[in-house]
């Protein structure tokens, strides 16, 4: 427990209310957001994760056990999450608060996450990690109707290219028009309106698809946190 608690503050710092906490005068990191113009509702802040925070996300999740036998390579849980889920939500709801992007007022301004979304409670309550080794990606995909708008993915390890294709494209015009979007390690992806229900995205890691500014990328074990809200159905 006190081992978690340790490995919790070493990923996202200090949150209880202790006045002694050295952390408390740093001014918080100021994270860069990208909007992507030709997908309204897509959001990219590449620099979410710091290396160290990236090296305890992935040990929390290793300590979950799991992915201990080869053939797992996806968990979700539902409701309630783990500690580190909780956190990694609290940073994404800070992160987006922290943007200079307006987040409580005018819904028409453009920004990484509508306030209804933001403020909702929980603002997560659903995850999936899922591991993808060299070679394996996922197929396009609107994800499903059971979840709310806004939806989160964190990346980690290896990078790779994510390609988004609009639904309403003809088969003939979607390779053409689909749009690349670098995912670093440490990158958070915010998706939510059109991004969310008018475009599918996809990660083809098959040789040939992951090319980056030319280059083909070295492609390693790639880690994803995708979070996201059920649907309630009454
Ligand atoms: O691994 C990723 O980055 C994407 C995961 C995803 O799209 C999903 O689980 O629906
Ligand atoms: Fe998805």
């Amino acid at each position: 427990m006190e081992d978690n608690k340790a490995l919790l503050i070493e990923v996202f710092g200090e949150s209880s209310e202790d006045e002694q906490s050295p952390s408390k005068n740093e001014s918080p990191p100021n994270h860069c957001w990208e909007r992507i113009e030709e997908i309204e509702g897509l959001w990219l802040c590449r620099d979410f994760l710091s290396p160290q925070q990236q090296s305890s996300l992935i040990s929390a999740i290793q300590e979950e056990r799991w992915f201990t036998e080869a053939s797992h390579n996806q968990a979700m849980r539902f409701g309630d999450l783990p500690a580190w889920a909780i956190e990694l939500s609290a940073s994404i709801h800070e992160v987006v608060l922290s943007s200079n992007y307006a987040v409580d007022d005018g819904k028409d301004e453009p920004c990484p996450f509508p306030p209804d979304l933001l403020w909702r409670e929980p603002l997560f309550d659903q995850l999936i990690v899922n591991v993808y080794h060299p070679g394996e990606g996922i197929c396009a995909h609107v994800d499903l109707m059971r979840f709310e708008d806004g939806i989160a993915i964190v990346s980690l390890e290896s990078s790779c290219v994510m390609h988004f294709s609009s639904v309403e494209g003809t088969i003939s015009d979607v390779e053409s028009n689909k749009i690349p979007i670098h995912l670093t390690p440490g990158s958070l992806v915010l998706m939510s309106g059109e991004a969310r229900y008018a475009w599918k995205h996809e990660i083809n890691r098959r040789p040939g698809f992951q090319k980056w500014e030319g280059q083909e990328i070295h492609q390693r074990m790639r880690t994803s946190v995708t979070l996201r809200k059920l649907r309630q159905v009454d």
